[in-house]
């Protein structure tokens, strides 16, 4: 993706970080990103998450670390180029937050 990017700062988070942990997402210990596990009826579905999140994120060219195990998918989101969280992460977790609700 293009442009600048910067790590977000305290009032950034504190702005945008409230409504990601109202849904389940969690700042890790001792990285800066945020993790999240997503639980689906089957593999089925959680593939199909999982391909509707990868075709966004290479659009985006913004990647998730992920495992995937069955119906379980975990996710954690951060930016290399800053090593931290950047508003990046923040839009790719809003993306996969729709999406879940979709499948869900
Ligand atoms: C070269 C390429 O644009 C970069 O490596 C992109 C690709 N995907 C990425 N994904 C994530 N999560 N963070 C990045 O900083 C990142 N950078």
């Amino acid at each position: 993706m293009a442009g600048k990017v910067h790590r977000l700062s305290a009032e950034e988070r504190d702005q945008l970080l409230p409504n990601l942990r109202a849904v389940g997402w969690n700042e890790l210990e001792g990285r800066d990103a945020i993790f999240k596990q997503f639980h689906f009826k089957d593999f089925n579905r959680a593939f199909g998450f999982m391909t509707r999140v990868a075709l966004q994120a290479e659009k985006l060219d913004h990647h998730p670390e992920w495992f995937n195990v069955y119906n379980k998918v975990h996710i954690t989101l951060s930016t290399h180029e800053c090593a931290g969280l950047s508003e990046r992460d923040i839009n790719l977790a809003s993306f996969i937050e729709q999406v879940a609700v979709s499948l869900a």
